[in-house]
């Protein structure tokens, strides 16, 4: 297979996966080169295989789903053929004659190197320990071969056995150390819960099991697409592999999985549930070696994406244990694997699955060196912020390119959608109804006459059409829950293991993985140009992935939309480009998903607030796994608090929801640490540098602080004073400055903003001052511990101040000492727009003097009367059906 490049390694798996004979793929490949069209053509019409019922191009798709689900007789053959071939063959056999008779060749004798034991483990047959027992070696470690005599000595044959398979089935030659420590607890029969960073080789640990004894590793995952991928790499390292989901099952993959045909079971949380019975006779007959729980975060209810089977997936441990099969000699290892958990859900984790007291927790550090984090504002609602935010992006992709061929893909899904769309949301969550509210408004009222038929009925429409969108459904309709899109159309598949050729995916060389295991020095990592690799925009709404990809498109960049809604056809089409880099940009909602597997993504965008930092974490993750830098970008309104994406939530749910999405924005107001330092230190990892280097904090350096203790005392008083906290405390302020609460808007519990109104009052100095200054202000006093929630609801942040003690005693002190602060992003904004307030001085006086302050009260107002001025009319657009109906009615009048 020398000369084959990454495409044909990926068109040849493809035909694998469609079942075709792989001596007919490697001639087929051969001659048509890289595309799995012409391959196809090749196969059924230019060959030996000729089959009048598949016989376009165009039937590709179609022919690759119908194999994956069912597999048709023509392909029976060549699919028999590949069994031959395939490891799990080899495997069977071999385990056939392995339990006629005992299981573990001694070669005491015998020199280690050129003597491999035929089969490695069979834990249900214990052998003599011939071993001192001072070695303190676990259970699992006997069953290795009794010349070992000492644990170093068990370790390297292991070690020995584990990279020769690692070079002949992945081309690598080592394990990484965390995938040692897992795969150490498995050998010892222990569960084991990896916390490893996204694309850190979590998927290794599971599959060498398999390898190792020959028997079956079942692998709970939650998506189709994600166990879809992972078979098909499995069938190019020659390991054979099948999916399970919960939808309309092939009976036979399944049967064929039970009776123990495939190394590697991949099997939705539904689907296990059901197979309780099935998997226990795989276990007495071929043997399960591993439970793998992939994405294990879906467990808790604390964690970003929640499903709910998989916290049912405690019947794993009750059901595959020595105490309800008899036949066992340990319980069936668990072993569970995630890239994004907080410490709150580590121990959820823990209990849901029901895991050994003496689980072995192997966590990696979560910190990625080569990602440059950076946050910015943007309003990321319309054109213009498109504009400005994607002007370097579009410059990168488009400078020095002879044609700008605009990416076309489904081009009239694109059309179709942003034709209505021209008011897209501003990007942050709130704006998902911002949008509705604004396309409601899309036809003039005031063209509309008042007591007209007509126009009562169309006043009635739109008003259902305002009702319906602002309804939970409508808007869960606009924005994707779930990181799947369900593109594929079977639920399950099977996939046998192709002889081996040297594969490295579309991932690099193992030398670029290597990378990735051993961080570059920090000094190489000096940030300059990423080169041209792929970028992933990440939108909140389906409809900002249509409207940012046409825009790209529109200058020439091959951008793709990406979300759940789309036609099945086109998503496949976007994942097979983006693997194969046709396409430079995928504007996706989440739904573009887990385990995407890329090496050479070199920026990935959130547009708009994400709603949690796990979710944004493991999204930023995708960028550089080839090791190179690789930018995460956040562009998000920092005038505007972030609301949570509808969904169907229990109270419980809804206030962890909260407090993820109140910490993602606190991520993005925080101005003065290092991001990294913030992100790996909120999955509760010590950060073992001061800095990442490469962030914008680290390479700006935090703003200038300043000290606050005028705005801040003013701020403590005026809440203190509501409460009545005054008389308890012997501070001393100029009762001139302290609000009087009389006004009847402070009989009910007074928010920030009544409390910034009756600063703005009582006191000129702060007459012109911004809200979000404020808010950004009441945040950091909230931080240090003055300023705590005043009612029992959920908000992203503060809304109802109260002070603590702390902030009591800080304003008995206040008027003695400086208190200075980093400005948070929001304070910042405010502050490039108008001065400084803690420079208020300059405006201070103004408004000290009696005809500057009238002056400026004259120009607000002008300004004010101005805004109210009747809206122009707008021409009705006549393409649609409302702009029609509005002009014919406006004619009439
Ligand atoms: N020991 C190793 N040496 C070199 N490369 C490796 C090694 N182990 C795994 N890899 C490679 O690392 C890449 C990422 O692996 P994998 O998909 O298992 O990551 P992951 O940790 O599961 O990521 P995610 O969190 O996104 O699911 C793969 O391409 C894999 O082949
Ligand atoms: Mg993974």
């Amino acid at each position: 297979m020398k000369g084959y490049n990454v495409d044909s390694d990926h068109v040849i798996a493809e035909l694998v996966g469609m079942g075709f004979d792989f001596s007919d793929i490697t001639e087929a490949v051969k001659s048509v080169g890289a595309s799995l069209d012409d391959a196809v053509e090749f196969i059924l019409n230019g060959s030996r295989r000729t089959n009048s019922s598949a016989s376009s191009s165009s039937a590709c798709l179609n022919v690759s789903n119908k194999v994956l689900g069912k597999r048709t007789t023509s392909s029976t053959e060549s699919f028999g053929k590949m069994r031959q071939q395939s490891i799990t063959e080899h495997l069977m056999s071999a385990s056939r004659a392995k339990r006629s008779k005992v299981t573990i060749e001694s070669h005491a004798s015998a020199s280690k190197s050129n003597i491999m034991p035929r089969y490695v483990e069979e834990p249900e047959v214990s052998l003599p320990l011939t071993m001192d027992p001072s070695l303190n070696i676990s259970p699992a470690m006997t069953i290795l071969p009794s010349y070992c005599k000492d644990k170093e000595e068990l370790r390297s044959y292991w070690e020995h056995k584990v990279n020769s398979l690692l070079g002949k089935h992945f081309g690598y030659s080592s394990l990484k150390n965390f995938q040692k420590e897992a795969l150490e607890a498995w050998l010892s029969h222990q569960d084991c819960l990896i916390l490893a960073a996204t694309g850190s080789g979590k998927s290794l640990c599971f599959q060498i099991p398999a390898l190792l004894t020959g028997k079956v590793v079942v692998v709970v995952s939650p998506l189709i697409s994600l166990m879809h991928d992972q078979c098909l790499k499995l069938a190019k390292h020659g390991i054979s592999a099948c999916f399970l989901g919960s939808g309309q099952i092939d009976k036979s993959v399944e049967q064929k999985a039970i009776s123990g045909v495939y190394n590697i079971i991949y099997v939705c949380p539904e689907t296990i549930l059901r197979l309780i019975k099935p998997l226990q006779s795989l276990a007495e007959g071929r043997g399960i070696a591993l439970f793998a729980i992939d994405e294990v975060h879906c467990v808790s209810k604390w964690g970003h994406d929640f499903r709910p089977d998989y916290r049912r997936l405690c019947v794993l441990r009750e059901n595959f244990g020595r105490d309800s099969l008899k036949f066992l000699k340990f319980d069936i290892p668990l072993m569970a694997l995630t890239a994004t958990a907080t410490v709150r859900v580590r121990e959820d984790i823990l209990k849901s699955l029901c895991m050994l007291k003496e689980t072995k927790i192997v966590i990696t550090s979560f910190f990625r060196p080569n990602l440059c984090f950076s946050v910015k504002h943007s309003r990321t609602s319309s054109l213009s912020s498109y504009d400005k935010d994607f002007r370097e992006l579009i410059e990168v992709y488009t400078t020095g390119k002879k044609s700008a061929k605009t990416y076309n893909l489904t081009p009239q899904v694109l059309e179709h959608s942003t034709e209505n769309s021209s008011c897209s949301s501003d990007g942050s969550m709130t704006e998902v109804d911002g949008t509705c509210e604004n396309e409601v408004h899309d036809i003039d009222d005031d063209v509309l006459p008042e007591n007209d038929g007509v126009g009562l009925q169309l006043e009635n429409s739109l008003n259902s059409l305002n009702e319906k969108k602002s309804s939970v459904q409508y808007l869960e309709d606009e924005c994707d829950l779930f990181h799947d899109a369900d593109d594929l159309d079977v639920s399950c598949g099977e996939f046998y293991g192709q002889p081996h050729i040297k594969h490295f995916d579309n991932c690099g060389s193992p030398e670029t993985h290597n990378m990735l295991n051993k961080p570059k020095e920090r000094p190489a990592l000096e940030k300059g140009d990423l080169g041209e690799g792929p970028t992933i925009i990440y939108v909140p709404t389906r409809k900002e992935t249509l409207s940012i990809a046409k825009f790209l498109s529109s200058y020439g960049v091959k951008a793709a939309a990406y979300n759940a809604k789309l036609p099945k056809s086109h998503l496949r089409q976007v994942h097979k480009d983006f693997h194969e880099d046709a396409l430079q940009v995928v504007v996706a909602t989440i739904a573009f998903g887990m385990g995407i597997d890329k090496s050479n993504v070199r920026r990935i965008i959130h547009y708009g607030w994400p709603q949690s930092l796990e979710a944004y974490y493991q999204e930023a993750g995708r960028a550089g796994r080839d090791g190179n830098l690789a930018d995460c970008v956040l562009y998000a309104n920092m005038s505007r608090i972030p609301t949570l994406l509808p969904s169907q939530r229990s109270e419980e749910q809804t206030k962890q929801s909260y407090k993820m999405l109140s910490d993602c924005f606190r991520y993005g107001m925080h101005t003065s640490s290092c991001r990294a330092k913030m992100l790996v230190e909120y999955f509760g990892e010590e950060f073992s540098q001061e800095k990442c280097l490469l962030c914008d904090v680290c390479i700006n350096g935090p703003p200038e602080m300043q000290n606050l203790i005028a705005e801040v005392t003013i701020l403590l008083q005026t809440i203190a004073a509501h409460y009545g906290q005054r008389g308890s405390m012997d501070f001393s302020y100029d009762d001139g400055v302290v609000p009087a609460f009389t006004h009847k808007r402070f009989t009910e519990k007074p928010n920030l903003r009544n409390f910034v109104s009756r600063i703005r009052e009582q006191d000129h100095k702060f007459a012109a001052s911004d809200f979000i200054w404020w808010r950004g202000l009441l945040r950091i006093l909230e931080y240090r511990g003055f300023i705590m929630e005043g009612d029992e609801m959920n908000h992203v942040q503060i809304k109802f101040p109260e002070l603590t003690e702390s902030g009591l005693q800080l304003l008995r002190s206040a008027l003695e000492q400086p208190f200075y602060v980093y400005p948070e992003a929001d304070m910042l904004l405010s502050m490039r727009s108008r001065k400084s307030f803690s420079s208020f001085a300059e405006w201070g006086k103004g408004w000290a003097d009696p005809e500057i302050r009238r002056q400026r009260l004259e120009s607000k107002q002008t300004k004010r009367n101005c805004k109210k001025r009747k809206p122009r009319k707008r021409k009705p657009n006549l393409t649609t059906v409302r702009g029609r109906l509005a002009a014919k009615l406006s004619k009439k009048n």
